[in-house]
């Protein structure tokens, strides 16, 4: 997965006050708590360390985050504890503990457990048993201690690092933070000292470096400075408090930085579980790409802006600014030239986003041409409140606004957007929407004797707003930006409540209602091409990931297909459109963010063929569908599609899928026919899956749950979309029920026959799904929902062949009943033949009814020359009214149907 991995680029000498002259410029490594997931995530972080450490003299330093989710579960094991439950603070401790234990034990790997971390490990569990005893006593939660009891998750995964590190034969050290990250002492919210952090650093780490040794520091946390030290824990809190504090969530960020800059590094790479930086958040923007490059201010104003891949505060040590360089270099800090490179940690060797410190601004008044995106990001902060302070006799009177915030900032309130009319006749504030209760009593109280005046005639608090950004440096001195961006909302029909705009040009923000913010986001990523950027294609791999749901029969002949497209994309030196990530059955999961090998698929294959369950299987994990999904979801995917050939109902998992962003493709029909009504009977509009996929941007595509590989339902597309008017659509979409009335027509036993169908994968799995008319009737509700018909499976009246007496019975006892079916179905055979007919199970749709039963049919009408799986589909529409248009060919069986599912995933694939 490594291979290939793209070297630092920096060889340049380390600054001169840490290390001799000829080494290399050293690299820092940043993974977060999402990277680090388990022993083998540990592990592969290790890797990813060893692989760019090109030679043993690379000055390397590793940040960590506290392993996934374990920061959340100490700060809710702090709040049981200050809340009295002490059963459930322990119980959380507990299964903390156990997950650092076993990954311990994963990552020491075959040499069996390392005391010494066991030991660590140990002591950190019961100096948090302590802590938590304290807060218990103490019945509240102070900062400094929260920040004392946090920052043993980011400690324990340092030490877990080192452990792998070691594992591979890198020489690895513990560092700890209080070592070399100084800061000024804020709890939870601290900023590192450049002047006393370079100096620590000095001390601790450049011996270190200058060995070969690689030093892991836990991140996000730093010393308390010793002034305030002495009064960082309050008299009566818990024994054994560290003076520590946090530097705010997702400061591991922050730390690498600031290492790097008074390192002298070249490098930081921060390995996230995204692609990189992004130009939109691909979860409503499907045509978001990498952006492969950008100045470090346009990033630092996408992590303000929502976009949560930067810790906001991560670039502040690499952007120097005048006035600080003289006293930063008296100091010994080195000038700041680290280049960041976000990188998906699941994908290496894709090249992600680089953000650099280099300006690329025009010069005011610059001639040249503008840059080809001026704007290279749209980003949106939701959950925004609107205030605004209005009245005729705010203008021109010094102080309104200076008061405006005073009162908003004694309130706790961060403002997130300022706009005022240059008439001073109103000011509007963003606000976070939980704080609208408290914003407008805040401001009633700051404004009173103006309210009373008349002066300000009303504090209008407007909720659930969004401030949609565009963001890029390019922007500045190039006219008709703003025109672009609003023209593109007005397009979209979006109205703008407020609008906001630098002097910088680098961000121009509009707040529109919340409801809108999606479309706001995708109006203006379209506007400015930003699906272009990277040079026309994004950097990022162009392949489409592509998850099974489902590892059936039509699952793992689809995974056949899959693979023989990769080789067809091989042979011909051109990259396959898709990968095969990963498989999902009903009890657990394989997946592997780098693709699925197909010897490995070939392998999964079979044994599940043979009854083995996934999470039996080599790399097999044990867990419900749900958790599949949220565990695939947590990686940094390529334009993930998610594929269900199930036969449940998976309407949940369709939705959770969408919202993690993903496509969807169907073979299975439970979800469109039934499970919600995807009609809201108040609008008569689209609701339910499709609905709700559209209105995040994803496309659901399911031609095979009509007619398996036929193309019933592009046809129906092709014929509305060309501008005709579908009529009737009359068909035998049944290809068990097809094969089953064929068979017996020539003198085959029911039993035998329905057998047959099983076995060469025609049935759904219990195959009284068939024979009931179940199938065949959600096959006509899909379809005439599509021709406008506005029923639900409820409203189609179906003929059964199964008697009332066997349809309840286990599946196993109403096959051994099968024989007792055989007679009556001879007979009504040979009466429809006696009368020149033979029997078909048919559907009619039109978009005033759906309708499917068994017929009897002439012998001359083309239904009855059907065959084998054959369906039949005959379209009567405004053009093809006199002859009508008719498709045929086999409709069931896992080959036609994996085609048919293929071409979907495909046109997904190549769509965006
Ligand atoms: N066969 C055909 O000709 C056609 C089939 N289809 C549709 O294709 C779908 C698949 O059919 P087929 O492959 O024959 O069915 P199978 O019964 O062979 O396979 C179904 C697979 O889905 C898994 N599964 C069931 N529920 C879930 C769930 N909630 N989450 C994850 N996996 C789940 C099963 O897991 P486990 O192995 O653990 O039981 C199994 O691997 C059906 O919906 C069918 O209607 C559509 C057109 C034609
Ligand atoms: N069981 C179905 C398979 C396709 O949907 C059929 O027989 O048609």
């Amino acid at each position: 997965m490594t291979r290939g991995l793209p070297t630092p680029g920096g060889r340049v000498a380390f600054a001169p006050a840490l290390m001799p002259s000829a080494r290399p410029a050293p690299l820092v490594h940043k993974f977060g708590g999402a990277a680090l997931a388990d022993a083998d995530a540990v592990r592969h972080a290790a890797s990813i360390v060893a692989m760019l450490r090109t030679d043993d003299a690379l000055p390397t330093a590793v940040v960590v985050s506290a392993m996934h989710g374990v920061t959340d579960a100490l700060l809710d094991a702090s709040h049981r504890a200050t809340h009295g439950d002490a059963t459930g603070a322990r119980h959380a401790l507990d299964a903390l503990r156990r997950r650092h234990d076993e990954a311990a034990r994963r990552v020491a790997g075959d040499g069996g457990g390392d005391e010494s971390l066991s030991a660590v490990i140990d002591a950190t569990f019961g100096e948090l048993a302590g802590l938590l005893d304290g807060l218990a006593a103490l019945g509240d939660l102070p900062p400094s201690v929260a920040d004392a009891v946090l920052a043993r998750g980011e400690r324990l995964s340092a030490r877990l690092a080192v452990a792998a590190l070691a594992a591979i034969g890198v020489p690895a050290q513990y560092v700890d933070e209080c070592d070399v990250i100084q800061t000024d002492g804020r709890p939870g919210n601290a900023f590192p000292d450049l002047p006393r952090t370079a100096a620590a650093a000095r001390r601790v780490l450049a011996p270190l470096l200058a060995r070969g040794t690689v030093a892991v520091i836990p991140g996000f946390v730093g010393a308390v400075p010793a002034r305030t030290a002495a009064h960082a824990a309050p008299s009566d809190a818990p024994r054994r408090v560290a003076p520590v504090v946090t530097l705010g969530r997702g400061g591991s960020d922050l730390t690498a930085t600031t290492l790097a800059r008074v390192l002298g590094a070249r490098d930081v790479f921060l390995w996230k579980d995204v692609r990189g930086l992004l130009t939109a958040d691909p979860r409503v923007v499907p045509d978001a790409r990498v952006i492969p490059a950008l100045h470090a201010r346009e990033a630092s104003e996408l992590a303000y802006h929502g976009a949560k891949v930067l810790h906001p505060r991560a670039l502040v040590p690499l952007l120097a600014r005048s006035a600080q360089r003289d006293a930063h270099r008296e100091a010994g800090v080195p000038a700041p030239r680290a280049r960041v490179t976000v990188r998906p940690f699941a994908d290496p060797t894709a090249p992600g986003t680089t953000i650099v410190l280099a300006e690329e601004r025009r010069a005011p008044g610059a001639t040249s041409s503008p840059p080809r995106h001026p704007v290279k990001a749209v980003s949106a902060l939701g959950g925004q409140a609107l205030v605004t302070v209005r009245g005729t006799g705010m203008a021109g009177v010094p102080g309104i606004a200076a008061r405006a915030f005073g009162a908003l900032e004694r309130a706790g309130i961060s403002v997130a957007l300022i706009s005022q009319a240059s008439s001073e006749q109103s000011i509007c504030i963003g606000v976070p929407q939980s704080a609208t209760a408290a914003v407008e009593p805040a401001l009633r109280e700051a404004f009173a004797a103006e309210i009373a005046r008349g002066e300000i005639e009303g504090i209008d608090v407007e909720p659930d707003v969004a401030t949609v950004a565009v963001v890029g440096s390019g922007m500045a001195g190039v006219p008709g930006i703003a025109a672009r961006f609003f023209g593109a909302l007005a397009d979209a029909q979006v109205n703008v409540v407020a609008i906001a705009q630098g002097s910088s040009e680098l961000n121009i923000s509009a707040v529109v209602a919340g409801k809108d913010a999606a479309a706001a986001q995708r109006a203006a990523h379209a506007a400015f091409r930003l699906d272009r950027v990277g040079g026309g294609a994004a950097r990022a791999p162009q392949h489409a990931d592509v998850v099974l749901l489902g590892f059936g029969k039509v699952g793992r002949e689809l995974a056949r297909q899959i693979t023989q497209r990769q080789s067809a994309s091989r042979a011909d030196g051109t990259q396959s459109p898709v990968s095969l990530v990963g498989v999902v059955d009903s009890r657990g999961w394989v997946f592997d963010a780098a693709g699925l090998a197909p010897r490995r698929l070939a392998s999964l294959s079979k044994a599940k063929a043979e009854g083995r369950a996934l999470a039996e299987l080599p790399g097999g994990a044990e867990g419900a569908p749900d958790a599949a999904l949220a565990h695939i979801a947590a990686h940094a995917l390529s334009r993930p599609i998610l594929v269900d050939v199930t036969a449940g109902d998976t309407s949940a998992l369709l939705d959770a899928a969408v919202h993690h962003g993903m496509d969807l493709v169907l073979a299975n029909k439970k979800p469109l026919a039934e499970g919600r009504v995807t009609v809201d009977a108040a609008t008569a509009s689209a609701a339910g899956l499709v609905a709700t996929a559209a209105a995040r941007g994803r496309r659901v595509l399911h031609e095979a749950t009509v007619g398996a590989g036929l193309p019933v339902i592009d046809t129906v597309r092709k014929l509305q979309e060309s501008g005709d008017r579908i009529l009737h659509i009359q068909g035998c979409p049944s290809g068990t029920l097809g094969f089953l009335f064929a068979e017996l027509g020539r003198g085959r036993a029911f039993s035998d026959a329905l057998r047959d169908a099983m076995a060469r994968g025609y049935t759904e799995p219990d195959p009284r799904e068939d024979l009931s008319g179940q199938d065949v009737a959600r096959k006509a509700v899909i379809l005439a929902r599509l021709v406008g018909w506005k029923g639900t499976l409820d409203d189609v009246a179906v003929e059964s062949l199964v008697p009332p007496a066997l349809a309840a019975l286990p599946l196993q006892e109403f096959l051994a009943q099968l024989e007792s079916l055989d007679a009556p179905w001879a007979a009504r055979v040979a009466a429809a033949a006696a009368r020149g007919a033979v029997l078909r199970y048919r559907a009619d749709v039109s978009p005033k009814e759906a309708r499917v039963g068994i017929v009897e049919v002439d012998r001359a009408s083309p239904f009855a020359s059907l065959s084998g799986t054959d369906n039949q589909f005959v379209f009567t529409t405004r053009r093809y009214k006199e002859r009508p248009l008719v498709i045929t060919g086999p409709g069931a069986g896992p080959e036609v149907t994996a085609a048919g599912v293929l071409n979907d995933v495909l046109a997904l694939a190549g769509a965006r």
